[in-house]
């Protein structure tokens, strides 16, 4: 699903003496299929841009096109919308309610209409598709779960519901590294795999860089940065003046450079960062 935002400006209690400008004036353009890495300093409008994605804070001025339909539009029925964009909250986990796993993932299918053995077959793909054993854990109270499993759970509770649009706010805040690097690579592996557009909000420099096809920075409410990880990363003037850095291994690399200038120092990835290393032993070993 191709995503169009235009001159979104949105007002937290507006005409009163706690009013807040949230956003302003943001035009954004997603192509479906893309993979997108939402950036910004704490309170730049990340969330408040994502909630508008599927419908739960609606403009105070501007338009959101989700192929091509507008759906600020008041006769565009949000149930429909929020089949097709599914929004895993931060700390998503808090919101399980259901006394058993299969019932916490099979509530979206439910009300989706669906019947009991296709939402059955949907909440066992889901669980595949987060790595929780259907069988083990089916019948078990989610609340008995570690956080890691928690948070699979109800990242498979949005999954279940097929979204065409994928917004994921911060899915790995709170977890130890492994589970970290487990959902990662599985949003990533969906992403292959289900051909989804996806929008995932992050603090990590890291995480963006080793995964998303175009970054959109925010600040203050508004877009200061789109393009490439590479790109974005190469303004790093720019990123700090906002609050904002580049992965550690890039100033790594660039301190190394600064000892030996034959480092080549656009390097945003650990992957790229040793082989760039092992180029410069080789080179090393061959003088
Ligand atoms: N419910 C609310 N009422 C009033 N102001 C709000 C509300 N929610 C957010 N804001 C304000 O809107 C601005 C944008 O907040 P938002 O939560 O969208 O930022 P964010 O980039 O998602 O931040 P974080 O990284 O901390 O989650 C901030 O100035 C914030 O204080």
């Amino acid at each position: 699903m191709s995503i169009k935002i235009e001159n979104l400006t949105y007002i937290y209690n507006p005409k009163s003496p706690f009013e807040s400008k949230a956003l302003d004036h943001v035009s954004i353009e997603i192509k479906q299929g893309e993979f997108i890495g939402l950036i910004g300093h704490t309170g730049s409008g990340k969330s408040t841009l994502t909630q508008h994605l599927n419908g739960l804070l609606k403009p105070t001025s501007g338009k959101i096109y989700i192929n091509n339909l507008d759906i600020t539009d008041k006769n565009v029925k949000m149930p429909e919308i929020r089949k097709k964009v599914g929004l895993v909250f931060q700390y998503p986990e808090h919101q399980l309610f259901e006394e058993t796993v299969y019932k916490d993932i099979a509530f979206g299918p439910i009300n989706l209409g669906l019947s009991e053995s296709e939402v059955e077959n949907r909440v066992k793909e889901a669980m595949g598709l987060v790595k929780l054993p259907y069988e083990e854990l089916k019948d078990r109270s989610p609340f008995e779960l570690s956080g890691g499993q928690r948070r699979r759970v109800a990242i498979a509770g949005v999954l279940a519901m097929k979204p065409e649009v994928l917004i994921l706010d911060e899915p790995t805040a709170g977890l130890d590294p492994k589970s970290r690097d487990e959902i990662l690579q599985q949003i990533k592996h969906l992403h292959e795999q289900m051909g989804s557009t996806v929008i995932l909000v992050s603090h990590s420099m890291e995480d963006i860089a080793k995964l998303v096809g175009r970054i959109i920075v925010m600040h203050k409410g508004s877009v200061a940065i789109t393009g490439t990880a590479r790109e974005t990363f190469r303004q790093v003037e720019k990123l700090e003046s906002i609050g904002l850095g580049i992965p550690q291994i890039s100033y790594v690399m660039k301190k190394l450079k600064e000892i030996d200038p034959s480092f080549n120092d656009d390097i945003f990835t650990v992957e790229e960062a040793k082989d760039e290393i092992m180029k410069w032993i080789r080179r090393r070993k061959n003088a």
